[in-house]
């Protein structure tokens, strides 16, 4: 379970976050929604310990955040960065079993290639492709890599930042479908950071609605379409009026 209680975080006169609550029970799918700028990644990067809040607890599993081993919590996540930000020296298997090859994860190279092709397999790849290069896949393809390296590590939590960005409708849906599985037969407790609506009803068991600094609202994903709140219903319909400003 993760826990946000009263966490705040400015920067300079730009108030970020101004007392955001959240907690997102274990083997849950929370999605955090809002727009651009309201903190989204500023909350990630506090529950990873990058950024430190001015004020508030974050814990993880009763542990705290910001204390105890760096490397030691760090291996409980995994991570889809936006953009799949792989490494392009890199054959693809050894972007998969990065942590493996490296730090406290460490595996025998032969161990950790099995495991990369083992994910991929997972994610819908070949083993042919453990040996390219990522300048050599598709977007669609990357996403699948980073996705298989997000998991590599069996992590007990996930973070997705952003997993359809720059990809098609259908290759989204794809993404979507293979997250919402991974995350099911994992376990795992999981994070989204998304603006795709299509993501947010494929991926989430509860949303968060990210607004001027707090949570504005949070629900089971099956409350969203009939949340009593004007912020949910201007962010789902893409609406340019409402209590949202649209210039940003
Ligand atoms: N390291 C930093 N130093 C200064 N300001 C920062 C830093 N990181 C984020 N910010 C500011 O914090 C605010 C929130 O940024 P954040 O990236 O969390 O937004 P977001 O909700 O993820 O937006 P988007 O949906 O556009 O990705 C922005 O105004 C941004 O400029």
């Amino acid at each position: 379970m993760i826990t946000l209680d009263n966490i705040h975080k400015a920067f300079g006169p730009n108030k970020v976050l101004q007392g955001v609550d959240l907690t997102i029970p274990k083997g849950e799918s929370m999605v955090i929604i809002g727009g651009s700028g309201t903190g989204k990644s500023v909350t990630l990067k506090c529950i990873l310990g990058l950024i430190q809040p001015d004020e508030g607890t974050i814990t993880v599993d009763g542990q705290n955040a910001a204390k105890g081993d760096r490397e030691a919590f760090l291996t409980r996540f995994g991570m889809l960065f936006q953009g799949g930000a792989l490494f392009d020296s890199l054959p693809v298997w050894q972007n998969v079993s990065f942590r493996l090859l490296r730090g406290a994860l460490k595996r025998p190279k032969s161990e950790a290639r099995e495991i990369a092709i083992e994910k991929l397999r997972r994610v819908g790849l070949k083993p042919e492709v453990a040996d390219l290069f990522p300048s050599e896949l598709s977007g669609g393809m990357q996403k699948r890599v980073g996705l298989a390296r997000a998991i590599a590590a069996d992590p007990e939590i996930i973070f997705f930042d952003e997993p359809t960005t720059g990809l098609d409708p259908i290759m989204a849906g794809v993404i979507n479908d293979l997250i919402r599985e991974i995350v099911t037969e994992m376990g795992a407790t999981a994070m989204t950071i998304t603006h795709d609506m299509s993501s947010v009803r494929a991926i989430a068991d509860h949303v968060a609605m990210l607004h001027d600094g707090r949570v504005q609202w949070t629900g089971p994903i099956a409350g969203l379409d009939t949340a009593d709140d004007a912020h949910v219903q201007q962010f789902i319909h893409g609406r340019a009026t409402g209590p949202i400003a649209a210039i940003r």
